[in-house]
């Protein structure tokens, strides 16, 4: 790359983490150590930090509709990642402005934290279920929301195909399946039906984990918009956030976060 020509842009449609370790924050840190120009619409603010949720406050739907115009209508984007939502309404205007942009979509259908603190209204769920799903390119939901999404509890590696047909009967391309909440290996499962991948990594006990689905579904984006496909951006993101979930550190009182500088650092003197 020249130093004129500039890198793949990436947008996040997320709610700001204050503490750093997941939400936009920890896409746009994602973003950067991929080599991508990240790009940001807020949802939400939290107050938040190591030991959970303390406050959420949602941005009017017209502030997000300005701050995604904006970004898209001058600069442009390759691949658009969504996370947390927080209500129907942010739902289906999300929906919608990612219905009308070229670009592939990669959908984190944020539930709950961490600490299980509430990121989404229940009143969302069928939204993101009929209006979020159906445009995404993939949908990368954890094991609690398949649960909520489609009533299929997985119990074991054997039960992720289930999961991932119940949710590609809502319209995504490709499903990721991610069973980071199972005991053993970190086994998820990519699949659009016919094609099946299964990523399998080892588990690293650590408990520093915040901001493990963000940073994977933010990775899956840079590669995608780098034109990659789908199993080969997958495959590439699953090896990024295994890294950072090694190399993950304590912060706080609580659940610090995984290290998305991981790689940058490992040649810093
Ligand atoms: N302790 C761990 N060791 C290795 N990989 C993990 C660990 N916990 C989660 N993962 C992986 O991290 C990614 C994010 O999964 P998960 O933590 O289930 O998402 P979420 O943050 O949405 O709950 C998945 O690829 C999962 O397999
Ligand atoms: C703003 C925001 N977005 C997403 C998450 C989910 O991250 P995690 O599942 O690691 O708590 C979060 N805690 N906060």
């Amino acid at each position: 790359m020249s130093a004129l020509e500039a890198p793949p842009r990436v947008l996040t449609v997320a709610g700001s983490d204050s503490g750093g370790g997941a939400g936009v924050q920890a896409d746009l840190k994602t973003m950067l150590a991929l080599g991508v120009h990240g790009m940001s619409v807020i949802t939400a603010v939290t107050a938040q930090n190591s030991l959970g949720v303390q406050g959420a406050w949602e941005l009017p739907v017209e502030a997000v509709r300005a701050q995604y115009r904006s970004v898209v209508d001058d600069i442009g984007v390759q691949a658009v990642k969504t996370g947390m939502l927080s209500s129907a309404e942010l739902v289906e205007a999300v929906a919608e402005l990612i219905s009308g942009t070229d670009a592939p979509a990669v959908v984190d259908p944020v539930g709950v934290s961490k600490h299980g603190d509430p990121l989404l209204a229940a009143s969302a769920l069928d939204s993101v279920r009929t209006k979020l799903l159906p445009v995404a390119t993939v949908a990368t939901p954890n094991l609690d929301e398949v649960a909520q999404l489609t009533g299929v509890r997985v119990r074991s590696a054997d039960d992720l195909r289930r999961a991932a047909a119940a949710v590609l009967a809502f319209g995504p391309r490709w499903v990721l399946i991610k069973g980071g909440h199972l005991a053993g290996d970190a086994v998820d499962l990519l699949t659009d039906g016919a094609e099946e991948l299964v990523l399998r990594a080892p588990r690293h006990d650590n408990r520093h984990t915040h901001g493990t689905g963000c940073t994977l579904a933010s990775a899956i984006a840079c590669g995608l918009a780098r034109g990659r496909s789908v199993p080969e951006a997958v495959t590439a993101a699953k090896e990024y956030v295994t890294g950072a979930i090694a190399a993950g550190f304590a912060l706080g009182a609580g659940i610090g976060p995984v290290d998305h500088g991981w790689a940058l650092r490992r040649d810093t003197p």
